[in-house]
């Protein structure tokens, strides 16, 4: 008798995953290799930034109570001692009724308080500096400490590393920083009609499109990918492979065979192996026979065969055990709202997530079907850049409506959001 699979939520699912325990490793890399990594130690500023009071212009540093007195009628004339370049610093002391030349960046010398631009000036006479108005204490200079504080955390660990970050890092001399590990995820495919991609066609067989869509899919989720192969559906040899597999990975991804088909073998391999299964029915469109299995803390992501339904499995399961593995305290993909742009009418008593393209109108997130929506569709998913989540019930959807959408391609995250 076949085994009746019980269709649980979505939500129950991504829990049941995301309440195993997902540990991360650490490593040390090159600031110059940061990019696009997550920072796995909060950037802390280890001194204040500027370090030191400094000239935002070139000018002159002058001792503000000096220049109390001048005006367009009464100019002040001011002795210049010397001039100071950025990355030097005052080699005579500032006084009264004197000035320094003093470039952008330059440190401030310690007797003056005020920077009066260039432009401001006048040279009556080389070595003298004119000006024609009062200076206030504190005009024009950079603080020390006006950007950040020491001690402050600038960017907390878990972030991607962006440009700026890069340049906190530098600003901090980190050369090396350390991040997250990526995660080595595995890729096995199964199924006896599986093609290379360099094969001809041949009656009753395809190429084999999901192994390389899910690394494609690991990657832009932040992990490390190795290819496994594929394998021709035979029991031996598909628990032998996932077997040995589970030694050289983090996570394991097999595409097929989790459906109740005389070859599909995944749900025999947990059995033998004694994982876990989470679960083996989900309440949802594509990708109901998803599966996941846990074993000696390892996932295995059993995603579907349908190339349509493996995309969606791993989005919605593996993208945030991945980025969990990464420290993102966030890891599921962003829900927001959208205006469904063209009908979907047919109704389906689990969740659906059609493959979107969603873009901005008008100020407001708008979202049609991609193309041809099947469990099995491959077509579609080059213009998929969202998830249409379409609620379970008995009637379909039209233009117009209000419908939520996970975003696919931003750097944004959500925590739980199902
Ligand atoms: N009696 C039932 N039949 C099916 C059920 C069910 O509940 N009862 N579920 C259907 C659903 S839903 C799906 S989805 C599929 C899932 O099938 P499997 O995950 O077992 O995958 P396979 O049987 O191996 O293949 C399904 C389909 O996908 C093609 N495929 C497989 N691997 C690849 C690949 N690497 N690249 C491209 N395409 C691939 C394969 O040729 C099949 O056409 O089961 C339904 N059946
Ligand atoms: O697992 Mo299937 O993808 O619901 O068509
Ligand atoms: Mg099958």
């Amino acid at each position: 008798m076949l085994e009746q699979r019980k269709p649980i939520p979505v939500a129950e699912a991504v829990q049941r995953v995301m309440s195993k325990k997902i540990t991360s490793k650490t490593e040390h890399i090159h600031i110059e290799d940061a990019l696009g990594r997550t920072l796995a130690e909060d950037l802390v500023a280890t001194h204040p930034v500027p370090p030191f009071d400094r000239s935002p212009y070139d000018g002159f540093a002058v001792r503000s109570q000096d220049t109390a007195q001048a005006s367009r009628e009464n100019p002040l004339d001011l002795h210049v001692t010397e001039t100071i370049g950025a990355g030097s610093v005052q080699t005579v002391p500032v006084r009264e009724n004197e000035a320094a030349r003093i470039m952008t960046g330059a440190m401030m010398p310690a007797e003056c308080d005020a920077v009066v631009m260039l432009e401001l000036t006048s040279e009556p006479e080389p070595g003298v500096m004119r000006i024609k108005r009062s200076f206030h204490k504190g005009d024009n200079i950079s603080f020390k400490g006006e950007d950040a504080e020491e001690g402050t955390v600038l960017v907390e660990k878990g972030s991607v590393i962006n440009p700026g970050t890069v340049a906190l890092l530098a600003t901090f001399g980190y050369e090396t920083v350390t991040v997250a590990s990526k995660p080595l995820v595995g890729v096995l495919a199964t199924g006896s009609e599986l093609l290379e991609v360099n094969e001809p066609l041949e009656p009753g067989k395809i190429r084999n499109s999901n192994a390389l869509m899910a690394a494609a899919q690991v990657k832009r989720a932040g992990a490390e990918v190795k290819m496994l192969g594929k394998l021709s559906d035979d029991l031996e040899a598909c628990y032998q492979s996932v077997k040995e597999a589970l030694n050289e990975v983090d996570i394991l991804i097999t595409t097929g065979g989790v459906s109740v088909g005389d070859f599909d073998f995944l749900p025999e391999v947990y059995k033998r192996l004694g994982a876990e299964v989470l679960f083996n029915k989900v309440a949802m469109r594509p990708g109901s026979v998803t599966t996941v299995a846990h074993l000696n803390g390892q996932f295995l992501f059993g995603l579907s065969g349908n190339p349509s339904a493996c995309y969606v499995g791993f989005e919605l399961f593996t993208r945030p055990v991945i980025q969990q593995m990464l420290g993102n305290k966030k890891p599921h993909l962003p829900v927001e709202d959208a205006v469904l742009g063209a009908d979907f009418t047919k109704p389906n008593p689990f969740t659906r997530f059609v493959r979107g393209t969603v873009s901005i109108k008008h100020g407001r997130l708008e979202a049609s079907p991609s193309g041809f929506n099947k469990s099995s569709a491959v077509s579609s998913l080059a213009a998929t850049n969202c998830l249409i989540v379409l609620p379970g019930g008995t009637r379909g959807f039209t233009a117009g409506d209000q419908v939520k959408v996970a975003l696919l391609e931003t750097a944004e995250s959500s925590g739980m959001p199902w």
